[in-house]
C-alpha cells in the first residue's frame, strides 16, 4: 500500500493556506484530510495566552505555553505521519516559523512523499487581509515573512494575490496528476540552531 501524499502548504498567516485547503477538500477526484495546526491548538489558546475565564490559578507558572506547546506539536507531527502511513492524503496547513520546527518537519517527513508548496502573498496584501479579518494581530504575517519565505526549494509556488483559492487548488491538483516528482523537501538541509 502506498503512503498517503503530504501536501505541505507553507505560507505566513493570512497567505491563504486554509482557503486553498477548503478548495482541495471540495473536489472529489483526490481525497484529502485537512490537518490544520489551528485546530490542534484550538482548545488551549486561552491557557497559552494566560487567560482563565472561570477559575483563577493559585500559583504562577512562567512557561504555561511551553509546557503545552511542545506536546501539542508532537501530536500534530504524529498525526501527519500516521495518516500518511495509513495511505491517507493530508493537507498540512501550518507555519514553519523557526529553524527547529523546520528540522522537526524534515526529520518527520524525509521518507514520506511530501509535496512542498509555497503559498505566497505580498506584505501589503497580507496587512490588508489582517485588517479585513479582524481575528489576527495586525503585523503578524509581516513579522513571520522573512523566516517563512526563507526556503529556496519548492515543488510549486502559488501566488494568492494573483490567483483565487480555487485557481491555486487547480494548480496543485494539476501538478499531482502530472506525476512529477516531489523532490524539494529532500533537497533541503537541516538548519543550524544557535544556542544562546
Ligand atoms: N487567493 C485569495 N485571494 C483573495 N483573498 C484570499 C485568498 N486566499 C485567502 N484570502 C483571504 O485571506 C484571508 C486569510 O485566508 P486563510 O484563512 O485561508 O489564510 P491562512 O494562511 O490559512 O491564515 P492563518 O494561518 O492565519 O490561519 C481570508 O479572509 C481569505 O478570504
Amino acid at each position: 500500500m502506498k503512503q498517503g501524499l503530504i501536501v505541505f502548504l507553507n505560507g505566513t498567516s493570512s497567505s491563504g493556506k486554509t482557503s486553498i485547503s477548503m478548495e482541495l477538500k471540495k473536489q472529489k477526484e483526490i481525497p484529502f484530510h485537512h490537518l490544520s495546526i489551528d485546530d490542534f491548538f484550538g482548545n488551549y489558546n486561552d491557557f497559552i495566552d494566560n487567560k482563565f475565564p472561570d477559575i483563577e490559578p493559585t500559583r504562577e507558572v512562567d512557561n504555561v505555553g511551553q509546557i503545552l506547546f511542545d506536546p501539542i506539536m508532537s501530536v500534530y507531527y504524529a498525526t501527519i505521519k500516521l495518516f500518511s502511513e495509513m495511505g491517507l492524503n493530508v493537507l498540512v496547513d501550518t507555519v514553519i516559523d523557526n529553524d527547529k520546527r523546520f528540522n522537526d518537519y524534515l526529520e518527520l517527513l524525509f521518507d514520506h512523499p511530501t509535496f512542498f508548496v509555497c503559498v505566497l502573498c505580498s506584505k501589503e496584501e497580507l496587512t490588508r487581509r489582517e485588517q479585513l479579518r479582524g481575528d489576527r494581530e495586525i503585523g503578524l504575517a509581516n513579522s513571520q515573512y522573512d523566516t517563512i519565505y526563507s526556503f529556496d526549494e519548492y515543488d510549486l509556488e502559488v501566488n494568492t494575490e494573483e490567483l483565487s483559492p480555487a485557481e491555486c487548488a487547480d494548480k496543485i491538483l494539476s501538478y499531482i496528476k502530472s506525476d512529477q516528482d516531489y523532490s524539494a523537501f529532500k533537497k533541503l538541509s537541516k538548519r543550524e540552531i544557535s544556542i544562546s
